[in-house]
């Protein structure tokens, strides 16, 4: 975590000022909670009921803790003062736009694949993950507020990959020569993760429609865009021709 204390504070503060506006002017809050509140699990696929295996003082806890407690603050609102709430756990998303530096795996894949770098698995690569595009999940948020489901809700895609696999399809789909380099593994780092979306499906009617390869090729897109663009417009000083001096003819 770059920043564990301002993480916290957002999750925790934000959500309770939120929580204070929203009961102030009568409107229904949407709160982008996570698959990181199911922690490193011990259910797979992970459904709501489930109430997760989180370290509370891991590094990853100012994130998890941060979002759990946020959780609670809505339900406490909701019951105390009759705030509407609607509350999703989003799993992992991806898409264009994304920022270069992000330093999810996505955006890291894509562009070390890009460029010819080696791509940083993080362990041995077993670990899973389920990556949803964002165009699906945005789908799935304005289903959840639209609908009077206030109880948690996954928006997820279920189609579940190893880190190892999927770093082989992004440099397939790059057409990249660069290797895959092992690093070690990151602490607390969960080694599955894969949502059951039935109350999605059944509550919503929603499903995620946008295959992984297809997400994947208009990530690419925009990441070799944005590279393309950095590279024309960097910044080159030009020397300025010296000044003369007032009154002092030059002889060379
Ligand atoms: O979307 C979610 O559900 C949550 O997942 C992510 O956490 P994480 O699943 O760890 O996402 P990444 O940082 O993209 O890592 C995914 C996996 O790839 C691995 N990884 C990441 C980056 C990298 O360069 N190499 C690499 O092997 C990680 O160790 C991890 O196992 C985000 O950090 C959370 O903001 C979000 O709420």
């Amino acid at each position: 975590m770059y920043n564990p204390i301002k993480t916290l504070k957002t999750n925790t503060i934000g959500t309770l000022n939120m929580l204070g506006l929203a009961k102030r002017v009568g409107a229904r809050l949407l709160l982008a909670s996570t698959s990181e509140v199911y922690g490193d699990p011990e259910v797979h696929p992970q459904n709501e009921d489930y109430w997760g295996h989180v370290n509370p003082i891991g590094p990853r806890a100012c994130y998890d803790e941060g979002k759990r407690v946020a959780e609670t603050m809505c339900y406490a609102y909701m019951k105390q003062e009759g705030v509407e709430v609607r509350v999703a756990r989003i799993f992992n998303t991806f898409g264009p736009r994304m920022h270069m530096n992000d330093g999810r795996v996505v955006s890291n894949f894509i562009l070390q694949a890009l460029q010819g770098e080696p791509l940083t698995v993080y362990g041995p690569g077993t670990q899973t993950r389920a990556f949803q595009y964002v165009s699906d999940l945005v789908n799935g948020l304005v289903a959840l507020m639209n609908s009077n489901v206030s109880s948690p809700v996954n928006l997820g895609n279920p189609e579940e990959h190893t880190i190892l696999e999927f770093a082989q399809l992004i440099k397939k789909l790059v057409g990249s020569g660069s290797e895959i380099q092992f690093l070690s593994e990151a602490q607390d780092d969960p080694q599955k993760r894969k949502p059951d979306i039935r109350k999605a499906k059944l509550l919503l009617g929603w499903e995620p429609v946008v295959p992984l390869e297809e997400g994947l090729n208009k990530a690419i897109h925009y990441f070799r865009k944005e590279l393309e663009y950095q590279a024309n417009n960097q910044y080159i000083p030009k020397p300025k021709p010296a000044r003369m001096k007032k009154g002092r003819t030059r002889h060379n």
